[in-house]
């Protein structure tokens, strides 16, 4: 489950059945077709064939069974992409190896991608180390205890003789020769001065041996893992000062659109611009370091202009992707000859969303400008896009992208005829729940979402597993899918599951 359910009073509120879906030029519910009969465990992305060097992408066909169809407004001249192939292209956009590696100090690399694998600098621990507070004894008891004590951080362990013991704190270096740590409260002091165990002692016992946790070069976590908080405490634990991690790509965001307010109410036809303040944050979640947020109207100098300036990896505009009178992002990148990777994708909402390079290393998302449209193009294209610049290993598909986990969808969704829909779902007891208000200028079903639910053309049965896209403040794996890289076995001899209990 998410971390964040809905009340149940207001989830039953914003639940219902997808019912309204109507195609992009109004023409009302789309007719129903049946679903396909099995559940499959996890949806895969179709393969496709991809544009080979110096080929135009418009020049590749789409891996369908049917033949692509024209896109509205472009007089039959674009091919639309299936939406597994777009975001299978999205990733293949980009060279493999990601951006350029940078070294940061470790609490600057949070939220980074390593760019390198984690080696282990020491052995952990690395001296033999007291895990509680007491004495270290040598042989058996009782025992003769000497004056000084041993204190973590302080002094050169000392040696003690058979018969021996000295007070201990944890974490203290174990004195050469003991044989065990007494815990405090498992031990009294005779009238005769000499130490007596209260319990059994077992050799070993209550000692961390130097290489418990690993060996000095041991391989700690893979190239591609995620700096987190309990990465960065790893890091320092095993010696690192600095990290090597994948740059943030920079991204710039181009919100298109006269009718748009930046403040106050709509009034006058005019419509507060809901994507300036969605999509810097949720571009900073997918890796992306936002470097600036303009609103250009819809003037076409000045969408030419900012396109030829910039300096970002990545160009994310809004809106004018369609071909209304001043729908500026197709005949600009016609203009500056850009490379059309992706021009218009079969999913709903969103089908105008593109992907196109405007020059080596600079790429451009063009997100339709109804809003749900724009988080669809966003997930399908930019996401595995900077998942790939920033590094991220993409699931184990190979270099396709997969979602972290699917779930069976507790009710029918009506599907498009030919298209994929998304569909913005809660998770609620193991099921997806689909949400209302879905409509691609609607974002009251999204902001309540724990993700995206994949329906397949043709719609889904109740119970059919469904693919989820994950909005990137939800955590993976909520409803049961593993997640992270897997523990290896531990060390033979040197701690494993069961011995920690203390
Ligand atoms: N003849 C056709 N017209 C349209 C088609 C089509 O296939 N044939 N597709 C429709 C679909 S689907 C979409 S989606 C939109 C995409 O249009 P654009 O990307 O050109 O976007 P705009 O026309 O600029 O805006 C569409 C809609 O969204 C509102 N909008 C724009 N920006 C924002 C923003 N930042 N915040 C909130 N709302 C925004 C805008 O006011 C429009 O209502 O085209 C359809 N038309
Ligand atoms: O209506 Mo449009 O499907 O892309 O939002």
């Amino acid at each position: 489950m998410s971390g964040h359910p809905a009340p149940d009073a207001e989830l039953d509120e914003a639940l219902a059945l997808v019912n309204e879906c109507r195609d992009s030029r109004g023409h009302g519910p789309v007719p129903r077709t049946a679903p396909p009969a099995a559940p499959t465990r996890r949806p895969t992305p179709t393969p496709t064939p991809t544009p080979q060097p110096g080929q135009h992408a418009l020049a590749a066909r789409p891996a369908t069974g049917r033949s692509p169809r024209p896109s509205q407004g472009e007089g039959g001249h674009r091919e639309i992409t299936p939406w597994p192939a777009a975001r299978v292209r999205a990733v293949q956009a980009v060279p493999r190896s990601g951006g350029a590696p940078v070294s940061v100090p470790l609490d600057q690399a949070l939220g980074l991608i390593l760019a390198a694998p984690l080696t282990a600098l020491t052995d952990l621990p690395s001296f033999d180390t007291s895990a509680m507070d007491g004495w270290a004894v040598a042989g058996p008891g009782p025992w003769a205890v000497r004056a000084e004590g041993v204190l973590a951080g302080h002094g050169l362990a000392v040696a003690l003789a058979d018969g021996e013991a000295v007070g201990i704190a944890t974490g203290a270096r174990i004195p050469r020769d003991a044989t065990a740590v007494l815990r405090a409260e498992h031990g009294r002091i005779d009238d005769k001065g000499r130490l007596l165990a209260l319990r059994e002692v077992v050799p070993g016992q209550d000692i961390r041996p130097r290489g418990q946790e690993c060996r000095s070069g041991d391989h700690l976590l893979p190239a591609g893992s995620l700096g987190t908080p309990a990465v960065l405490g790893l890091a320092a634990a095993a010696g690192y000062d600095t990290l090597s991690v994948v740059r943030r790509p920079r991204a710039e965001v181009l919100v298109l659109g006269d009718e748009l307010l930046a403040e106050g109410p709509p009034r006058e036809g005019l419509i507060r611009d809901a994507l300036g303040p969605m999509l810097p944050p949720w571009l900073r979640a997918l890796g992306a370091e936002v470097t600036s947020v303009r609103r250009l109207g819809d003037d076409a100098e000045a969408l030419h202009q900012a396109l030829t300036s910039s300096t970002a990896d990545l160009i994310v505009t809004t809106g004018g992707t369609a071909s209304g009178p001043v729908d500026h992002v197709h005949p600009t990148l016609h203009r500056l000859g850009a490379e059309l990777l992706v021009d218009g994708v079969a999913v709903r909402p969103g089908h105008p969303m593109l992907l196109a390079r405007l020059r080596p290393g600079r790429y451009l998302v063009g997100l339709p400008g109804n809003p749900l449209a724009a988080v669809s193009g966003l997930l399908t294209l930019a996401e595995p896009l900077l998942r790939t610049l920033i590094g991220r290993a993409a699931g184990s598909g190979g270099g396709a992208v997969e979602s972290a986990y699917a779930a069976p969808v507790r009710d029918d969704v009506q599907g498009h005829p030919h298209d994929t829909r998304l569909v913005p779902v809660t998770l609620r007891a193991e099921h997806a729940v689909p949400l209302r208000f879905n409509g691609p200028a609607m974002l009251r079903g999204i902001a309540a979402a724990d993700g995206l639910a994949v329906v397949p053309p043709g719609g889904a049965r109740k119970g059919q597993e469904l693919e989820i896209l994950d909005l990137p403040w939800v955590v993976p794996g909520d409803l049961g899918g593993a997640v992270g890289a897997g523990l290896e076995q531990d060390r033979p001899g040197q701690g494993g599951s069961g011995e920690c209990f203390t």
